[in-house]
Formats: C-alpha cells, structure tokens, sequence
C-alpha cells in the first residue's frame, strides 16, 4: 500500500527533532513524495549530516535550535523563509525524557522535560503560524506525543507534558481553523529507533519485557509513524482535527505500566 508519488509535491515542511529515528522517518517519508523538507535539532554535527544523506532525496535544510528558545526558532522561521518562502506543514516531533519515579524527579529534570515536549512545541507552533499558516490562511500541523492515555508511571514527567500537549492541540486546532489549519496529534507506543538508545541497560531489559506484553506482540516501526503522520498531513484527513491517532500496538488500552516501574525501581 502507497501514497501517491506526489502528495507533497510543492509542499513544504519542517520536522523538529529530524536529525534522528522517527523525525528521521518522517523528513525521508515526506521528501520521496515529493516534499521540501527543512529539519532542526540541537547537535549541528549529526543534524547536517543526517541533512546530507536526506538531500539525496530532495531539498533539504537544516538549521540547528533548541526549541526551547523562542530567539532560535524564530531564526528558524526566517531561515525557511528565505529558502522556501512558505510553510504549508510543521511536524513537532522534537523531544523527549529520561526515566524516573516520581519522587526522584529533581525541580531540574521536570523543568527540563515540560520545557523541551510543552513549551518548545507550543513555541514553535506559535512562530510558525504567525509566521506562514495565519497569514497564508493554510497550514497543518502534527505533534508528536507519546502513548499517556492512562498516565506515564516510571515517565511522569513526559506524561503530563504530552497531555498538555494534546490539549493545546485541541485549542489551537479550534483557534486557526478559521485559517484553514489543521492541529493533530500521533502517539507512538514503543517504537524501535535511536530515541530507545538513550536508555540505561535495566530499562533495555525491560523492553523486552514490554513487547511480550503488547497484544501484537512486538513493538512498532518507523514507518508505521511516519504513515500515520502523512495521513494526517495530508488532504486524506481534511476533515480530521484536534484529535490523537494512536500508534502503538493498543497499548493506550491495555498495557502493565506499573511493571515498567518495578523495574526502574530495581535500576
Ligand atoms: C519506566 C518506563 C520505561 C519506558 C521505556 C519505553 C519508553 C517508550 C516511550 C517513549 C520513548 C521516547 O520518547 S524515546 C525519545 C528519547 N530521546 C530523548 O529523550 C532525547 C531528548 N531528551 C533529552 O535531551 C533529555 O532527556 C532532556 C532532559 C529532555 C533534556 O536534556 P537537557 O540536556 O536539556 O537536560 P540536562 O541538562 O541534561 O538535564 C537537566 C536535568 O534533567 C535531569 N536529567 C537529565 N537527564 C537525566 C537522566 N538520564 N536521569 C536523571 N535525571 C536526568 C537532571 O535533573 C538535570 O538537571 P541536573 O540535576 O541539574 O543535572
Ligand atoms: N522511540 C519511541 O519509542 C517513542 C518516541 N516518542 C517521541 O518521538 C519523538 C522522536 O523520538 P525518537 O526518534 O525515538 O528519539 P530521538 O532521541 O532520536 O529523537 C529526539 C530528537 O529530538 C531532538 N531534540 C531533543 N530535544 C530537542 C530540543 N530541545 N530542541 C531541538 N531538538 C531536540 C534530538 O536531537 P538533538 O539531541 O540534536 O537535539 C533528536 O533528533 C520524541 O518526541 C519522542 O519522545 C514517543 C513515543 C515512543
């Protein structure tokens, strides 16, 4: 099963977070049908090269930005400015935690994790569309979150974020319809990419254990978030907004978190 070779022709986007795993997946998804794509992350050594090897695909920039620092991204939405002279899609995939109870959780660590999936999507949401959706009247935008439907035990942090997040999404998805612009997101349950090698080894274990709890009995793909995202993204959901396609196996219904938290309990 495809998408049309050319749904994004002449389409323009930018993935947060695009250097690496799914944002990775998701700039390549877009380039081969037809997208330019422009992709930011922190690190400028490993986000130019992952902008060469995108490049063979088609147009792609890159511009490092914490997404944290509003400076930053609205040198960002200058910079596609200058190389694309509109936005027509902005996939909020940059982000991310590390894994805590609760009580271990320092004033740091939760201000670094709001900071990084709340503020810096909502930041970059904002600049955007005043920027290129208000005034072009057109635009759509995807956030990724992760799978929190029934909190995060052993993640709160992200948890609580990715609910704001899911929530704004619902504001702004009402707020800029009158501009034409759709506001959705995906969450992804366990997916196989870079972002699971940040993890120390007794949370690796646990994965493991996790895939055996998944009632598809594995844990997702790439692609399989990047298909979601094009649906979205694409006029396949045109009358699809403020709403959460999830990704992840069914693990937004059926999944033994509390195991997960034993097990960094032990780590
Ligand atoms: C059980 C469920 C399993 C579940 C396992 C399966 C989960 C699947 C679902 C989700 C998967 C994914 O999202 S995969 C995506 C993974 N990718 C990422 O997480 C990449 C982005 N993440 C990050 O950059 C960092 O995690 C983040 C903290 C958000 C931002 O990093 P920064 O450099 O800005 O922050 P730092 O300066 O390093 O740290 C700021 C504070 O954060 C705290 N801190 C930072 N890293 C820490 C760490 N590893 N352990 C403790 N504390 C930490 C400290 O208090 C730091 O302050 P001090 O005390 O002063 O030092
Ligand atoms: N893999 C999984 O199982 C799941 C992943 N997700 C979410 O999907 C998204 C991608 O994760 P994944 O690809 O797996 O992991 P990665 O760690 O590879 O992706 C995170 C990306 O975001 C960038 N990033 C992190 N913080 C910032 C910041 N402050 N400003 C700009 N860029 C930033 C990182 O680059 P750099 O370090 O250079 O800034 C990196 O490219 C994340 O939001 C993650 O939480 C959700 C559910 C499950």
């Amino acid at each position: 099963m495809m998408y049309a070779a050319n749904l994004f022709e002449d389409k323009v986007a930018l993935v947060t977070g695009g250097r690496s795993g799914i944002g990775y997946g998701i700039a390549e998804a877009l380039l081969k049908l037809g997208a330019k794509v422009a992709i930011c992350s922190r690190k400028e050594a490993p986000l130019a090269e992952a902008a060469e090897q995108l490049s063979k695909l088609g147009p792609c920039r890159y511009q490092a930005c914490d997404i944290r620092d509003g400076a930053q991204v609205e040198r960002l939405a200058e910079r596609i400015k200058s190389e694309y002279g509109r936005l027509d899609l902005l996939v909020n995939n940059a982000g991310g935690q590390f894994p805590s109870l609760a009580r271990a959780i320092s004033d740091n660590g939760w201000n670094a994790v709001i900071n990084t999936n709340l503020n810096g999507t909502f930041y970059v949401s904002r600049i955007m569309a005043e920027h290129f959706f208000i005034p072009q009247a057109s635009g759509n935008i995807v956030n990724i979150i992760v799978n929190m439907a029934r909190g995060f035990p052993g993640m709160a942090h992200t948890g609580a974020a990715r609910a704001g997040v899911e929530n704004l999404t619902k504001s702004l998805a009402q707020e800029w319809a009158t501009y034409n612009v759709r506001v959705n997101c995906v969450a992804p349950g366990t997916i196989i990419s870079s972002g699971l090698h940040t993890y120390a080894e007794p949370v690796k274990a646990l994965l493991e254990e996790m895939k055996a709890d998944n009632l598809m009995g594995r844990h997702g793909r790439v692609e399989e978030v990047a298909n979601a995202v094009l649906f979205l993204a694409s006029p396949l959901s045109s009358y699809t907004s403020g709403t959460t396609l999830y990704v992840d196996g069914l693990d937004h219904l059926h999944s033994d978190r509390m195991r997960l938290v034993n097990g960094v309990r032990s780590s």
